[in-house]
C-alpha cells in the first residue's frame, strides 16, 4: 500500500465575496504544515492546476484505507516510505452571478461540495443557486459559515449558533438535510490584514472534511472523458491537458480524440501527482502529453475516446422542473440549456405521458419511440393554481384532478449543436433575468435521453416521434331527420372544410355513437348518420323538434337553406367529437381510437 494516493474533487461554491478562494488557500496552507503533512516535498501541487485548482494532501484515514481500489488500480506515486495518502483537489468556483455556467460545469467533476456563506449575510442569491446546483450535481455537502472574525467578539458564538440553525433549517427541505455546518474565518481582517494572521478554524474543517470524504464508487468501463480545465505545450515533447477523468480509463499509447478540434491525438505519456504513470481511471486527476497543437485552441473542454461522443442539433430530454423557479416552462420557450460541458440556447417543446400512463415509472435510460405522448403548452406541475390548471387541462387534454405524471420530456432545439455524452445532464436556465433580483434562474433539470445528430432532424426524425394534441370539439344537435340520422350545427365553423371530417365519429350526450356523413347547407351543420339508431329516450328529449318538423314539412327545410333559425329540442343534445393530431404528422391526420 506504500506510495499509493487516492484523490477527491471537493468543489467550493458559494455567493460572490463569501470567501472562497481565500478558503482554499488557508486550506492548501494549512493542510501543509506538519500536523497533516510530514513530508513538505508532499505538499504536491498535482499535475500543473489552473486558476480554479489547487490541491493538498493528508494521510489517508484508516476508514478509507479499506475502501482503497484495488492496488493495480491505483499507482504507486511516492516513495515506499511514505504513507498512503488522501489528495483533495479543491475546484474553486467563481461566485459571480454571470459566470454560473462555469459553475455547473465545475459542480460535475466534484465528489463533495462546500457551500461557503458569509456569515454576516447568511443565504444570498447565488449561495441558493449553487444549493440548488449541488442538489442535481453533486451526493454531499459542507457549510462553512466564514469571516466569523467579522462578528462582534462578545456576540459570536451566539451569532454562530444562530446562523447554524437557520443553515440546517435551510436544508432541511433538500437532499443535504442533515449536513454538517463549520464556523471559519479564511482571511481574518480581510484583504488588508497581515499575511502573517492566521486563518481560523481551518484545521478542524480539515478533519471534518477528511471524515465526511468518501471515495465515490470508481468505475474504468465505459468510454473515456476527460474534463480539461488546463491546457500547456512542453517544448520538444508536446501539448499537456491536465483535468479529471469524467469516466472510463486510459492508457500509455492509445488515441484520444478533441472534439472541439476535430482531431485525433496519441498519449505519448501521462502523471498523476507529477509522477509518470502508465494508465488512470474515472476520478483521477491527470496530465496527458500528446503530440503538439496550439494549447490556445483548448483552454477547457473535453477529450474522449475517439467518436464517443455526438454533435447534436436537437435533443430529447426527460426533465424535472426547479421549484425555485418562479413561473412557467412553456412550450416554444427559450432557456439557456446546459448540456454536459456546454452551454447553447435552445427551444423547448414540452410533453408528457398519455393520461393513462401518468403513474408510469420514471425510466432514465432510454426513450421509448414505440410509445405515444400527449403535447403540453406547458410543463405540468402541481403549483400551478387550480384556475391556471383548468385553462391549462382544457389546451393539453390534461384529464385528471390537477394530478402530474411522474415523468415529462421536452424535444430540445439548439441554436447551436453540441457537442456531449449519452445520458449527460442537462440544465435549463434564464441567465437573461436580471442577476440583481432575488431570483433563482435556474429552471429545470433533466438527463439526455436521446440525441438528434442530423442536421434535417425535422424532416429525417421527428415524424417518428409520436406527439399528439387532444382536440376536443362541441356542437349540438339541431334536430332530427329520420331514426338513423340528426343534424348537428356549433362544431365546425363556417368556413371549415367538413369534407375533411367526413367520416370521423362524433358521441351524442345521450348515448349514441354517430359517424359524420356529409355537410348540410353553406353554415358549417352537418348530417351526422347514426349507425345504431337513436333509443326511444333520445327521440323523446328530442321531441319537439319531431312534431314541429312535422308540422312544417318542406317549409322547413327551404327556410333552412336559408339559414335562418331553426326550433331546438326542449333539452338541448350536445355532439362532442374527440380525435389526436399529431405534431410532426406532415399530413396533418386527423385520429380517433378505434
Ligand atoms: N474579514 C474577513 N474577510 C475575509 C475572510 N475571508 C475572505 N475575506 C475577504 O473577503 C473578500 C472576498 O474574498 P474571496 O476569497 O476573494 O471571495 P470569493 O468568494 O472567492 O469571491 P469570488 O470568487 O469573486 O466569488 C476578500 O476581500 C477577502 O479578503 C474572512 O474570513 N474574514
Ligand atoms: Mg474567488
Amino acid at each position: 500500500m506504500a506510495g499509493r494516493r487516492v484523490n477527491v474533487n471537493v468543489g467550493v461554491l458559494g455567493h460572490i465575496d463569501s470567501g472562497k478562494t481565500a478558503l482554499a488557500r488557508a486550506l492548501s496552507t494549512t493542510a501543509s504544515t506538519a500536523a497533516f503533512d510530514k513530508q513538505p516535498q508532499s505538499r504536491e501541487r498535482g499535475v500543473t492546476l489552473d486558476l480554479g485548482f489547487s490541491c493538498f494532501s493528508v494521510p489517508l484515514p484508516a476508514r478509507l484505507r479499506q475502501m482503497l481500489p484495488a492496488p493495480e488500480a491505483v499507482p504507486e506515486v511516492g516513495p515506499e516510505s511514505e504513507e498512503p495518502q488522501l489528495q483533495v483537489t479543491l475546484v474553486d468556483c467563481p461566485g459571480h452571478a454571470s459566470l454560473i455556467r462555469t459553475i455547473i460545469g465545475g459542480a460535475q467533476i466534484i465528489d463533495l461540495m462546500m457551500l461557503v456563506i458569509d456569515v454576516t449575510k447568511g443565504m444570498q442569491t447565488q449561495s441558493a443557486e449553487c444549493l440548488v446546483i449541488g442538489q442535481i450535481a453533486c451526493q454531499k455537502l459542507l457549510v462553512v459559515l466564514n469571516k466569523i472574525d467579522l462578528l462582534a467578539e462578545g456576540k459570536r458564538q451566539a451569532a454562530i449558533d444562530k446562523m447554524t440553525k437557520k443553515m440546517q433549517k435551510t436544508l432541511e427541505n433538500t437532499k443535504f438535510r442533515g449536513a454538517p455546518v463549520i464556523p471559519v474565518a479564511a482571511k481574518p481582517g480581510g484583504p488588508e490584514a497581515p499575511e502573517t494572521e492566521a486563518p481560523q478554524g481551518i484545521s478542524e474543517l480539515i478533519e471534518l472534511l477528511t471524515s465526511q470524504i468518501s471515495i465515490p464508487t470508481r468505475d474504468p468501463s465505459g468510454p473515456f472523458l476527460m474534463s480539461v480545465d488546463h491546457c500547456f505545450s512542453i517544448k520538444g515533447q508536446g501539448t499537456v491537458m491536465t483535468g479529471t477523468i469524467l469516466s472510463g480509463s486510459i492508457s500509455l499509447g492509445d488515441s484520444v480524440e478533441i472534439p472541439a478540434l476535430k482531431v485525433m491525438k496519441k498519449v505519448k505519456s501521462m502523471q498523476m501527482f507529477h509522477m509518470p504513470v502508465t494508465s488512470a481511471m474515472q476520478g483521477d486527476r491527470l496530465g496527458i502529453c500528446v503530440t503538439q497543437f496550439d494549447p490556445k485552441l483548448l483552454e477547457r473542454g473535453l477529450v474522449c475516446a475517439p467518436e464517443s461522443l455526438h454533435t447534436i442539433h436537437a435533443a430529447l430530454i426527460s426533465l424535472e422542473k426547479i421549484p425555485y423557479f418562479r413561473g412557467a416552462l412553456q412550450t416554444k420557450a427559450k432557456f439557456h440549456i446546459t448540456v454536459g460541458h456546454e452551454t447553447v440556447m435552445g427551444r423547448l417543446m414540452f410533453f408528457s405521458p398519455a393520461p393513462e400512463h401518468f403513474n408510469h415509472k420514471p425510466v432514465l435510460d432510454s426513450f421509448d419511440f414505440s410509445r405515444e405522448y400527449l403535447f403540453q403548452e406547458q410543463f405540468l406541475c402541481k403549483d400551478l393554481a387550480p384556475a391556471d390548471n383548468s385553462k391549462a387541462d382544457q389546451q393539453s387534454g390534461k384529464t385528471t384532478d390537477g394530478h402530474c405524471p411522474q415523468q415529462q420530456w421536452a424535444l430540445v432545439e439548439f441554436e447551436k449543436p453540441v457537442t456531449c455524452p449519452r445520458l449527460c445532464l442537462v440544465i435549463g436556465s434564464r441567465l437573461d433575468a436580471d442577476i440583481h433580483t432575488n431570483t433563482c434562474r435556474l429552471a429545470f433539470h433533466g438527463t439526455l435521453l436521446h440525441g438528434l445528430e442530423d442536421k434535417n432532424y425535422a424532416e429525417s426524425f421527428l415524424p417518428k416521434l409520436k406527439v399528439y394534441k387532444l382536440k376536443h370539439k362541441h356542437g349540438v344537435v339541431e334536430r332530427v331527420m329520420d331514426d338513423c340520422s340528426v343534424i348537428g350545427r356549433s362544431l365546425f365553423k363556417k368556413e371549415t372544410n367538413i369534407q375533411l371530417f367526413v367520416g370521423l365519429k362524433v358521441h351524442l350526450s345521450t348515448g349514441e355513437m354517430g359517424v359524420i356523413d356529409s355537410a348540410f347547407g353553406q353554415s358549417g351543420k352537418f348530417k351526422v348518420h347514426i349507425p345504431g339508431g337513436l333509443s326511444p329516450e333520445s327521440k323523446k328529449i328530442l321531441a319537439p323538434v319531431f312534431k314541429k318538423r312535422g308540422r312544417a314539412g318542406r317549409r322547413e327545410v327551404a327556410r333552412e337553406e336559408e339559414g335562418t333559425e331553426q326550433p331546438e329540442p326542449s333539452q338541448p343534445v350536445t355532439l362532442s367529437l374527440t380525435f389526436k393530431r399529431y405534431v410532426f404528422d406532415t399530413q396533418k391526420r386527423m385520429v380517433q381510437s378505434p
